[in-house]
């Protein structure tokens, strides 16, 4: 299977469950990976063969920025779904890791694997 990834992409949201994480934006570094069979765009050369990760990355910025959760479980499942219902991905992983969040160690965070049909009847989403 072929792969488009995103590495380390940061975005600054609100997110935890304590009342200053409620108040005070953190980062978040995102790893993501897309299943796209690269094949018709390396034959045809057209951006409109493929996923456009700018398109992904610019789209993922703005969704976690606007974001308000508490849990890193429900934003990391919030992402997946975005990008499996408005890009038509089939298989996305999603990692996401809240570094600093936790005194003595570096990272700490969520990673999941979802398909196109753990989404299946969901529409795509609004700005939270
Ligand atoms: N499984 C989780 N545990 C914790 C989370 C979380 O999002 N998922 N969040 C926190 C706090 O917000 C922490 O990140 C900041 O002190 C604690 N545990």
């Amino acid at each position: 299977m072929d792969k488009i990834f995103l590495s380390q992409l940061s975005v600054e949201c609100i997110v935890g469950i304590w009342d200053w994480e409620r108040r005070v934006k953190q980062t978040v570094i995102l790893d993501v990976e897309m299943a796209a069979d690269i094949r018709k765009a390396a034959a045809t050369d057209h951006i409109d063969d493929t996923i456009d990760y700018k398109r992904v990355a610019k789209r993922l910025l703005a969704f976690v920025g606007e974001s308000q959760y508490q849990l890193v479980e429900t934003l990391t499942e919030a992402i997946a779904r975005v990008i499996v219902t408005e890009f038509g991905v089939s298989w996305v992983k999603v990692r996401l890791n809240k570094r600093g969040a936790i005194r003595g160690a570096r990272d700490v965070g969520i990673e999941i694997e979802r398909r196109a049909e753990d989404y299946a009847g969901v529409t795509q989403q609004t700005q939270p």
